[in-house]
């Protein structure tokens, strides 16, 4: 599986501002990376970068194995771009404005006009943009992006403003170009939101990467416990040779934090056979606390 995005060696500094710090990474197709990071991470700097907006000061940027940058970047139609604050001309309709996107990306309109339908617009389609509510113009922003199926779509905070039955479809849209063998790369602060469809994520702390992977690479990595929680019947006896190691009482029975995969799976045979228990709960550490972890572990190193 080559990268279709490759970032090596990174710097970027906007005079003073160290926006970017030795930064790597590749972006494989067929997969949705998450890019978090707090304020001023560096996130839509590293977006610009890849859509060839800016230059690095040092270091190279690949996408579709071109230099984004180059006069000449052939791959530039087979890129899609939702920026994080999403401007249209509002004097055209939202059926003219992709029509005029349409047209920059050598597709035909009528074919266009299919998205409006697939992100919800199809009614409001021949009413100015100006008329439209913020999450109606992040749809059209999202049909526009989606022009010309895109091999590799750059989000920046896509789902701002979205409502959560469109951020469902939203969600399914993207999994639909991912299974397609797209590679799509979501900007957001939303982790709670990225959790279950990211998988890979890249965390940003003030221009440095402080940590990439798959979240089950990222839980291995970080070493946060995992939780396990074990109800007992009442009456029932804490049975002290498999609750051992670090535990707490909860109302029904205890919590244990279980340093691994293979002890977790100790303590739940454990459990499983034991007529006192009456029901097992299992939290893996969030990637809230995964991003918590990463960014402590890099503010402590610095
Ligand atoms: N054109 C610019 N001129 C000067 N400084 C800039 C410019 N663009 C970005 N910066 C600075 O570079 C750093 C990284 O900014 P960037 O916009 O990439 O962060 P971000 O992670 O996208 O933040 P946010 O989550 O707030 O959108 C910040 O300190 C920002 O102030």
């Amino acid at each position: 599986m080559s990268a279709t995005v490759s970032v090596t060696g990174v710097v970027k500094n906007y005079r003073t501002v160290r926006a970017l710090r030795d930064v790597s990474f590749d972006l494989a197709p067929g997969r949705l990376s998450a890019l978090v990071g707090h304020n001023g991470a560096g996130k839509t700097t590293l977006i610009k970068l890849m859509l060839g907006l800016i230059r690095p000061d040092q270091g190279s940027i690949r996408v579709l194995d071109e230099d984004p940058a180059a006069g000449e970047f052939s791959a530039r139609r087979q890129l899609g771009y939702l920026p994080e604050n999403v401007a249209f001309n509002a004097a055209l309709t939202g059926r003219e404005t992709l029509t005029f996107y349409a047209r920059l990306k050598h597709v035909k309109p009528s074919k266009a006009w299919a998205f409006l339908d697939r992100v919800g617009l199809t009614d409001a389609a021949d009413r100015r943009v100006g008329t439209y509510s913020k999450g109606m113009r992040q749809r059209l922003g999202l049909a526009q992006a989606l022009l010309g199926r895109p091999r590799v779509l750059l989000l920046d905070e896509p789902t701002t403003g979205l409502d959560p039955a469109l951020r469902q479809t939203f969600y399914e849209i993207l999994n639909e170009l991912r299974d397609d063998g797209a590679t799509v790369l979501i900007s957001s602060h939303a982790l709670n939101e990225l959790e279950d469809r990211a998988e890979h994520v890249l965390i940003m702390n003030r221009g440095l990467l402080a940590a990439q992977g798959t979240l089950s690479e990222l839980r291995s990595i970080s070493q946060l416990p995992i939780r396990v929680s074990v109800d007992f019947a009442p009456g029932a006896g804490v049975p002290a040779a498999w609750v051992n190691g670090a535990s707490v009482a909860t109302p029904r029975g205890r919590m244990l934090l279980v340093p691994d995969e293979a002890r977790k799976m100790d303590v739940l045979r454990a459990a499983a056979s034991d007529p006192g228990v009456i029901n097992i709960e299992i939290a893996a550490p969030t990637l809230d606390e995964l991003y918590a972890h990463f960014l402590n572990s890099q503010e402590s190193a610095a």
